[in-house]
């Protein structure tokens, strides 16, 4: 198997939030990941990058169990860009793996003007990260990966905290990465996101409720994918609740 899980089950504390999930994915697939809010799409991926470590069941990549050698061929790019960005400039923040697997000089510079210029940042190498737009520091988080040379890459979210510009510049990276024959995971509400993506896995409560094409999936209106909500009280609860944090907060 190239990527994929067997009856991977994940707990947070005693709460099961991921249960025997299986999944195949051939080098090259472009998949979207959906389901509601707090259906398990973050944790999933977590646990198949190896951030998190699984209850039960394993992770493979190529044939082995995912640990601590192979994981770096596994990229994940947050939702939030600001938990990946670490550099004082846009250059050291992707500098920065290469130095700590101990790429010689000359290599990172090549690897460093390669995965800038595949995200559009090159004449921002100097820039302060603090300083860029939602959409660049997305597309430097995903150049801080790319330059790593994952063999599989998860997104988490990446535009949902984008404005459609920033939405924009994304999809248009993740276009060049499929033609550069990519294998990605990308968990999205953005219709956009899923334009390109050919297989759909849907969870909800933590299972797989479809793994199969995009048109059958839409055709057979399992979830809408539109509504990160189930129900419109649910939407109406997050948003008062997230008011009521925010107030608090001041
Ligand atoms: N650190 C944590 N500790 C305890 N429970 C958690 C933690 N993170 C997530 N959960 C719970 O695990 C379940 C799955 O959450 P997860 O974030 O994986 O879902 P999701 O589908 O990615 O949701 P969203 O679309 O909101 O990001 C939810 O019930 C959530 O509340």
């Amino acid at each position: 198997m190239f990527f994929g899980c067997e009856n991977l089950s994940f707990k947070y504390g005693n709460v099961e939030v991921l249960k025997n999930v299986n999944l195949e994915i051939e080098k090259g697939e472009f998949i979207g990941l959906v389901g509601y809010n707090g259906s398990g799409k973050s944790t999933l991926l977590k646990v198949m990058s190896g951030i998190l470590q699984p209850y039960s069941g394993n992770v493979y990549f190529k044939d082995k169990t995912l640990d601590e050698k192979n994981r770096i061929k596994i990229g994940y790019i947050f939702q939030n860009p600001e938990n990946q960005i670490i550099g004082v400039t846009v250059e050291e923040d992707v500098a920065f793996g290469l130095e700590n697997i101990g790429v010689p000089r000359e290599e990172m510079i090549d690897r460093i003007n390669w995965a800038l210029s595949i995200v559009n940042l090159k004449g921002l190498e100097h820039a302060d990260p603090n300083t860029l737009s939602g959409g660049q520091k997305q597309r430097l988080a995903i150049a801080s990966i790319l330059v790593m040379e994952p063999e599989v890459i998860l997104m988490d979210e990446p535009t949902s905290m984008l404005d459609p510009k920033g939405r924009n510049e994304i999809y248009n990276v993740i276009k060049k990465l499929i033609k550069m024959g990519e294998t990605i995971i990308i968990a999205s509400h953005q219709p956009s996101d899923l334009e390109e993506v050919n297989r759909i896995i849907a969870l909800d409560k933590g299972e797989i409720i479809f793994d199969g094409l995009k048109d059958e999936f839409y055709s057979k209106n399992i979830i809408d994918v539109e509504l990160p909500f189930k129900t419109k009280l649910e939407k109406e609860l997050h948003f008062r609740f997230q008011k009521l944090v925010d107030e608090l907060c001041q």
